[in-house]
């Protein structure tokens, strides 16, 4: 069997994951944090394109793999009109529709346009596998309360699925025959519901919807939003900022990393509240996604950075546990995900979709 080599790089709002694989084998991998000091010198989220580039030249260096070795770099990405689900070919029509920023802005976008450059003018396939904008909702999702501000579907849909997938194979059953809630709890935090093999309905995790998360506000009071919009007093750039990129945790505490949120909860009563508040409002959105699986929910699952927190997780189930069994996947199965989708390309298993 054909040896294929696959570079999946992974760029989050805190943190640039790295792997190298040999067929489904991963060989290397590796976690880069950054902190809101460290991201803070940039304005523009794009602007990041340098800085994140060399972190992923050195692993290439340091774990002595040749680029020119490589049959594809599948990235996690980006920000595109609403598409199905699939393995993506980065093209230029994909990287004009991110660079515009109509469609969201997330630093996964920066991703994709990295592979894209390191892939110019060699055999490698750059590639991203059910990007954030995979849309499978419901019509009934769609409305928001205004014809001109539609819902979207713009969440973490690459570990959603893996995970969804993974659950079932761990429970001797199919994605698409169970009912599932799933919560990414990462940089950013998504909730969808999962009906039977498709991702019917979740919060938006760019856009000032769902639960607070570390550098996101979530929904906000809309009006108040409004007011201060035409205040005077900032920016559209400014604003959008706020909503993602320095919301949540990073606004009420100038701190992204919830370790050392938990730390200081232990002896300060406002670290403790804003964790508690970014967990309720996480709680509350699973519990609306049990009304739009009409209560027929066979498994929470929980997953992302955060998950490795058992406090965290332990008060959620107090919330949450009388929904479903409430099941926890630390960390995120998108390295695999990314590697799975090129691989399955490569052998010809998989179609390769574009825009
Ligand atoms: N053991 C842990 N306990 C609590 N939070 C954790 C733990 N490990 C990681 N995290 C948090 O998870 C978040 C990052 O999650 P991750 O899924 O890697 O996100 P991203 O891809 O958005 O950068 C960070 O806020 C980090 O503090
Ligand atoms: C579309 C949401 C993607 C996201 O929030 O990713 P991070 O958690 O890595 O910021």
């Amino acid at each position: 069997m054909k040896q294929y080599k696959i570079l999946t790089i992974n760029l989050g709002s805190t943190s640039t994951k790295l792997a190298y694989y040999e067929n489904e084998e991963c060989k290397i991998k590796t976690t880069l944090e950054h902190s809101v000091q460290e991201l803070s010198v940039f304005n523009d989220l794009m602007e990041q394109d340098g800085y994140r580039r060399e972190a992923i030249e050195k692993f290439l260096r340091d774990n002595g793999i040749s680029i020119s070795d490589l049959d594809a770099i599948a990235s996690r990405g980006g920000h595109t009109k609403p598409l199905e689900g699939g393995v993506y070919q980065i093209n230029e029509t994909m990287l004009e529709q991110q660079a515009s920023g109509l469609y969201g802005r997330h630093a996964c976008d920066v991703g994709s346009k990295i592979a894209y450059k390191m892939a110019a003018g060699t055999k490698i396939l750059p590639v991203v596998v059910d990007p954030p904008v995979t849309d499978e909702f419901i019509e009934v999702a769609r409305l928001s309360g205004h014809p001109e501000l539609p819902r979207q579907s713009r969440f973490h849909a690459l570990n959603h699925r893996a995970t969804g997938k993974r659950y079932a194979r761990d429970n001797g059953k199919k994605y698409e025959e169970l009912n599932l809630i799933i919560a990414h709890m990462g940089g950013g935090i998504t909730v969808a519901a999962h009906r039977r093999g498709k991702m019917i309905d979740a919060t938006n995790g760019i856009d000032g919807d769902g639960p607070f998360s570390t550098n996101r506000t979530g929904g906000l009071p809309v009006g108040a939003l409004v007011d201060l919009c035409f205040s005077g007093r900032y920016s559209h750039k400014e604003i959008k900022k706020m909503l993602n990129g320095e919301g949540g945790l990073t606004a009420y505490l100038k701190e992204n990393d919830v370790r050392t949120v938990e730390e200081k909860a232990a002896t300060d009563d406002y670290f403790a509240l804003c964790l508690e508040g970014m967990i309720y409002q996480t709680c509350k959105e699973i519990a609306a996604m049990g009304a739009v699986l009409e209560g027929n929910v066979d498994a929470i699952v929980i997953t992302g950075g955060i998950a490795n927190s058992q406090k965290i997780t332990a008060r959620m189930k107090e919330r949450i546990g009388f929904i479903a069994p409430v099941v926890i996947y630390p960390g995120e199965n998108e390295m695999d995900a990314l590697a799975l989708g090129a691989l399955e390309v490569l052998r010809g298993n998989e179609p390769l979709k574009s825009l």
